[in-house]
């Protein structure tokens, strides 16, 4: 058996790289474990990096951003292919894989191509083709992310009824699209296809789209959906799916309704990747999805299990996942220096137009009873909403009524995953609405509406307005 190893890490993500870089600096001797021929996990080769890849393809050959400035018949191509689409992902998934696998083999991560499983709390079994090998570690950290969840009812066939994991490769534009599941990535897909004027047709169980978002917010998002020709229905569960003769899919709804359309998107969440595992050799139990339950410290059960990113559930962002993957190498080495809020951790939601917050929602904070007040700035009050075109996006910072601290920033808007970012550090750093309104800021930018909605929030509880 190979010499022991300070930390294993199973599953190449964000979570996993993370951590194995974190521990690498620590001096500590790693290796990490990955399944896939490529390093980067659903991030990289699935997920994130190639939905706003097309995203991007998207906003650019559809003209969608200059629509109201030079007219809603303006397009870069006139007849947009999957393969246009498609064409930087490939280049885009390529590149982040190479800087991935430089920066693993600079800490001198070892790399281990394979299967892995438990044969007890220190000891992990990598199989792949070529057999299978057990190698010693004092600590492991489970970071084997999620896969699409699936229905015995949906026949997932790859071509006409696809997963997320699949959308990418359809060969052809649908003319007509149901997405099935109304969380963040049925929504990102639908805005992506209805930009390009495929018909979508929405189906969520419950009775809004986003749940987790303000709801003011999400319902600017439906008036976006609706414009571009969406039919949402809510509060409709998804029975079943049938491929048909006529048209390609046929969707059975709960309520009796059918559905026909060229392809259906099965988005309806995710799957911990816990089946190979072996966990009962180290009597971790996973729940239903396949969620390990952690710590605080991001530890299992089993003392020196650690599991981080996707597989212990909420909010299974990659950002987020990239923290929990560093603070579990830390807590596994006894390091408690590191901190990191969760209530600081933004939410960038790709649709069309783009979603970031931070902080609570206006329910939350209602629910609490939190005397609080809101100051809103529209773009298009702004000078660079106009010289941009973007006249719709609003930006909404939520405070405390007396304190005037700030209790959330909700934006729906072109950038608003980059502009958010000037409410969480004003809000990290204890910041109040009173920073925006002594600050100067460059002029015209979409930053000015910082300035807008603070003085806006002010004059309301001022009586001002
Ligand atoms: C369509 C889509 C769009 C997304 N968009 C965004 C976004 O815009 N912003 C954002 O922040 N997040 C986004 N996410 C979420 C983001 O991709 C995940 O939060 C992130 O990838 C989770 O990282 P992870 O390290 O936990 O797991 P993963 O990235 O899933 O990596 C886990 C790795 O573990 C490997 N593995 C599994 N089991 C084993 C085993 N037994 N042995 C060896 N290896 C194993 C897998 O092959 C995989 O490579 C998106 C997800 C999807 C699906
Ligand atoms: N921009 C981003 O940050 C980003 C982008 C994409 C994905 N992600 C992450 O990926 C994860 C998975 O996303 P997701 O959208 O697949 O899952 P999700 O759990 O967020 O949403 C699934 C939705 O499907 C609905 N649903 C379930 N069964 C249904 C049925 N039979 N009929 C109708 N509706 C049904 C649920 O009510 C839910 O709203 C999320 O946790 C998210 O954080 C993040």
């Amino acid at each position: 058996m190979p010499g022991a190893y300070d930390l294993i890490v199973i599953g190449s993500g964000p979570a996993g790289q993370r951590a194995a870089i974190y521990a690498a600096k620590m001096g500590k001797r790693v290796a990490l474990v990955e399944s896939r021929e490529v390093v980067g996990g659903a991030c990289i080769n699935t997920g994130t990096i190639p939905s706003k890849t097309m995203r991007e393809a998207v906003l650019h050959l559809s003209g969608y951003n200059y629509k109201s400035i030079y007219g809603m018949n303006y397009r870069v191509k006139e007849r947009i292919t999957m393969a246009d689409l498609a064409f930087r992902t490939q280049h885009v998934i390529k590149t982040e894989v190479d800087v991935t696998e430089a920066q693993l083999s600079r800490n001198n991560i070892e790399m281990l191509v394979g299967i892995a499983s438990f044969e007890d709390a220190t000891h992990v079994k990598v199989t792949n083709s070529r057999g299978s090998t057990v190698y010693e570690a004092v600590n492991v950290l489970i970071a084997t992310g999620t896969k699409p969840a699936t229905s015995p009812k949906v026949p997932i066939n790859g071509t006409t009824i696809v997963n997320s994991d699949q959308v990418l490769n359809l060969k052809e534009l649908p003319r007509t699209l149901i997405v099935v599941g109304g969380g963040v990535i049925g929504v990102e897909y639908c805005c992506m296809f209805a930009a390009l004027g495929v018909r979508v047709t929405l189906i969520e169980r419950r009775p809004r789209l986003l749940e987790f978002a303000d709801q003011e917010i999400v319902e600017a998002l439906s008036y976006h959906l609706r414009d571009a020709r969406v039919t949402m229905r809510l509060n409709e569960g998804l029975e079943s799916v049938e491929e048909s003769a006529e048209c390609a899919v046929v969707a059975n709804l709960e309520s009796k309704k059918k559905l026909s359309g060229d392809v259906l998107l099965y988005a309806v969440g995710r799957q911990g990747n816990v089946d190979e595992l072996n966990l009962p050799a180290v009597g971790i139990e996973a729940d239903s999805r396949g969620r390990i339950p952690v710590d605080k410290d991001f530890r299992t059960k089993c003392p020196n299990i650690f599991a981080a990113g996707d597989v212990i559930g909420f909010p299974s962002l990659a950002s987020v996942s990239m923290e929990q993957g560093r603070i579990a190498a830390a807590r596994s080495f006894g390091d408690v220096q590191i901190v990191s809020n969760p209530s600081f951790y933004p939410y960038g939601i790709y649709t069309i137009p783009e979603i970031s917050f931070i902080g609570k929602t206006e329910e939350q904070l209602t629910e609490e009873d939190v005397p609080y007040e809101v100051g809103l700035a529209y773009y298009r009050e702004i000078a660079r909403g106009q010289i941009r075109g973007d006249t719709t996006g609003r930006l909404k910072i939520i405070f405390h009524r007396e304190t005037h601290s700030l209790l959330g920033v909700h934006i729906i808007g072109e950038g608003a995953s980059e502009l958010l970012h000037i409410g969480q550090a004003v809000m990290a750093l204890g910041g109040k609405l009173e920073y925006f309104v002594d600050t100067v800021f460059n002029y015209p930018t979409l930053a000015e509406c910082y300035k807008v909605a603070a003085f806006n929030g002010l004059n309301r509880v001022a009586r001002l307005y």
